[in-house]
């Protein structure tokens, strides 16, 4: 059964961000009842959450169309126009990765956000001229792991701007009881606990280790998920007691031993690891943050203590001081 299938269909059906679900509620009423396009939203927060899953549901409680698309697929000026021109009233765009958009698709996409309106320059040079074309009202659902890398007229432009936080461990452990169920996986609620609490606070990690772990429980128990296949599945995996993977303790144990604690640069950082910058701020750091295993200072990154102590290693002098 692919991912598809285990998307909830209706906000009812959706576990966990309980603010975002019950604002969006509202604001999907408010436009039904007028009969108007919902005000341009913006789903930001780490990867996994759910922002793709949010916005088709919008379209599905709106009674609407959906169309989808992503900030790098859409290089030119016309790419954007062919997609807006083709949208019906009240349709919902979603853009992933909208922080990835061409400056020259962002012009194009102000006066349509506003005013329903397209100009486009047609021809070059002396003979160029700018037609305007009438859009059909629509609602622009934008995505970005990256919130601080959106312009500020574009940021301006949406009217619902809805920040999605880490689960907690007990609407992980609903949504691996629900992917259980409809992926015909007969889990236990421990082991079902198991994996979510070393979901790293992401419903897509949750997915993905419960396939995995249903895997070794048809091949090396009797298929049922229990705690004790859960565990050795997930530890076989690299996936530690707080759900951290090698990625992660990789960061730390270069902060813990080469630099100390730090405070070391995202770029060192970056280039000591092979890792991608943004990979390293969108996907590894987000949840050590929230954990409270870093801090991010004006110096560079740092461990905490608790960081020291989950790698099974003494705090170095003077670093006790720093943390309290
Ligand atoms: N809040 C939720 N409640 C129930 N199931 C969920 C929830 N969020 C995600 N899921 C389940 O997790 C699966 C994976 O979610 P997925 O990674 O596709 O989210 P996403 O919307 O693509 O995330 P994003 O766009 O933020 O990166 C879904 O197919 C669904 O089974």
């Amino acid at each position: 059964m692919s991912d598809k299938a285990l998307r909830p269909q209706m906000l009812s059906e959706f576990i966990g961000q309980h603010e975002a679900r019950a604002n969006l509620r509202v604001f999907i009423e408010s436009a039904k009842m007028r009969g108007e396009a919902m005000d341009h939203t913006l789903f930001y927060g780490p990867p996994g959450l759910g922002k793709t899953t949010l916005a088709q549901i919008m379209a599905r409680e709106l009674g609407v169309g959906f169309r989808m698309t992503s900030g790098p697929v859409l290089a030119k000026a016309g790419d954007l126009a062919a997609i807006l021109t083709n949208l019906e009233a009240r349709d919902v765009l979603f853009i992933d990765e909208i922080h990835r958009l061409s400056p020259v698709v962002e012009e194009v996409l102000y006066p349509a956000l506003e005013d329903f309106q397209l100009d486009l320059v047609i021809g070059e040079g002396p003979a160029a001229r700018t037609v305007r074309i009438e859009l059909q009202p629509f609602t622009l659902v934008g995505a970005t792991t990256r919130l601080g890398l959106l312009t500020t007229p574009l940021r301006d432009r949406f009217g619902i701007p809805t920040r999605l936080e880490f689960y907690t461990v007990d609407e992980l452990y609903e949504i691996v009881v629900r992917n259980a169920r409809l992926l015909g996986a007969p889990a236990e609620p421990e082991g079902a606990r198991e994996i979510a609490t070393r979901a790293r606070g992401t419903p897509r990690i949750a997915g993905r280790l419960l396939r995995r772990v249903v895997d070794f429980a048809i091949v090396e128990g009797d298929g049922r998920v229990t705690r004790e296949i859960a565990d050795r599945a997930l530890n076989r995996l690299g996936v530690d007691k707080l759900g951290l993977d090698g990625a992660d303790r990789r960061y730390l144990r270069l902060i813990a031993e080469s630099y100390l604690g730090g405070p070391v640069g995202v770029e060192t950082l970056s280039a000591a690891l092979s890792e991608a910058r943004d990979a390293i701020e969108e996907v590894i750091e987000p949840y050590l943050l929230q954990q409270g295993l870093i801090q991010r200072t004006p110096r560079g990154r740092m461990l905490t203590q608790a960081a020291f102590r989950h790698l099974g290693m003494e705090v170095p002098k003077g670093q006790g001081d720093l943390f309290g």
